[in-house]
């Protein structure tokens, strides 16, 4: 699927079940190559990144059973051979085989990654991660070299607070000797679900979902099940969706306290929402207030709903600022919504977001998005 065809116009109603969260799940694959033994990922959703990233642990010699929501990850016969191109250029998260291969062989050599291309993405801080640990990093032919006779324990402080860095020296700290420290961690739910997962297979992490995060180094991991949390962002993108059309969606199988920040905002607005145990409903309102949004690290509002979140701002009453302290070129979705006839003016890192019956946007235009994190688990509507 290269894109999505939206014929507006329509409330949104009923139930949507959100599928287990892409930004774990690209990080749980490769984690399962810190192991020889099998390791099982339930509740996998079923996306492109996911599939590029089978291609890749085959390309290497891994065995992969994808069933649906399964998957079981055999990785007896991995090795660690160059990956300069190819799939690792389709993905961001091709970032972490650096960390896992590290771990599990010493070595790797793998292409920058690709993934969404809103402004120039660096990963100063996963080499300086590695480097600390007692890596020796080159550059061959525009791919990283990384290699250590010995990997050993380190304190590490991030100069920015990343969440790639963060698990990619957590992968490969898992396998190193003694024990390593990381200051200025990424606190994101998807740091605690890789953390999880690395303890079950073996691993001594603590603090994970903290800033400080203390991994002891062991020699060996085994195989394990382990079950992936929900997707926040596809959750928040169908609350936020809910909200925009005046419909009415009960978002199901989801953590609540991962969305706080989004329920904040809307409520803000004055959506109306109620949240359950593992599920919350939406309640889309004729009028909206206007609010001032801030991307940030989490448990801030995340720089992934920025754009949602900027669309709907032109369906309130005032002027709305959105500012994105993670990206601050994340915009590109500005000027499809000012053809539309929306009212929005970048300045800096902030969208100023004019909002009023006469700047929502209203054309019938044809509007494609990338349909790369939508589930085709998630699409269909059941009646709620
Ligand atoms: C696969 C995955 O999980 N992707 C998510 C991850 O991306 P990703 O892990 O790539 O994003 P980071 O958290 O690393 O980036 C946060 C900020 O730090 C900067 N930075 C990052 C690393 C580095 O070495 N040097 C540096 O300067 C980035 O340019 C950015 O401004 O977190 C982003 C921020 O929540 C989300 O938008 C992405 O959906
Ligand atoms: C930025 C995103 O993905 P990635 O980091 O994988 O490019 C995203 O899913 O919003």
């Amino acid at each position: 699927m290269e894109k999505l065809m939206i014929a507006g116009g329509r409330p949104l109603r009923g139930t949507v079940q959100i599928s287990g969260a892409k930004n774990s799940a690209i990080a749980l694959i490769p984690a399962a190559i810190l192991s020889e033994s099998a390791v099982t990922l339930d509740n996998l959703p079923v996306l492109s990144d996911v599939a590029i990233y089978t291609e890749l642990l085959g390309e290497l010699g891994a065995g992969v059973r994808w069933d649906r929501d399964q998957m079981v990850i055999d990785s007896s016969r991995l090795v660690s051979k160059p990956m300069p191109n190819g799939n690792v250029k389709k993905l961001r998260a091709s970032y972490y085989l650096m960390g896992a291969l590290l771990g599990r062989f010493g070595e790797a050599t793998i292409g920058m990654p690709g993934g969404c291309n809103f402004e120039p993405r660096p990963i100063d801080q996963h080499i300086k991660g590695f480097e600390a640990l007692g890596a020796k990093v080159t550059t061959e032919n525009g791919a990283l070299h990384i290699s250590a006779k010995e990997l050993r324990g380190a304190k590490i402080y991030l100069d920015v607070v990343s969440v790639g860095a963060t698990i990619n020296i957590m992968l490969a700290a898992s396998r190193a000797k003694g024990v390593t420290i990381i200051e200025n961690a990424a606190k994101e739910p998807e740091i605690i679900d890789v953390a999880t997962l690395l303890n079950s297979m073996g691993a001594k992490i603590k603090g994970a979902g903290t800033e400080t995060i203390r991994i002891e180094g062991v020699d060996g991991m085994n195989g394990c099940r382990h079950s992936i949390i929900p997707d926040r962002i596809q959750a928040g993108s169908y609350m936020i969706m809910a909200a925009a059309t005046r419909g009415d969606v009960v978002v199901d199988n989801v953590i609540p306290k991962h969305l706080e920040a989004v329920t904040a905002k809307l409520q803000e607005m004055g959506v109306h929402i109620y949240e359950m145990d593992e599920s919350i409903r939406v309640v889309g309102q004729p009028e909206y207030e206007s609010v001032d949004v801030k991307a940030l690290v989490y448990p801030g509002f995340a720089t992934d709903l920025q754009s949602p979140m900027s669309s709907l701002l032109t369906q309130t009453r005032g002027v709305s600022i959105m500012t994105d302290y993670v990206y601050s070129n994340r915009f590109k979705h500005i000027p499809e919504l000012n053809r539309m006839g929306a009212k929005v003016k970048v300045e800096g890192r902030s969208a100023i977001i004019e909002g009023g019956p006469s700047a929502r946007p209203k054309s019938r235009r044809r509007i494609c998005v990338p349909a790369r994190r939508w589930s085709l688990q998630a699409l269909p509507w059941r009646k709620g």
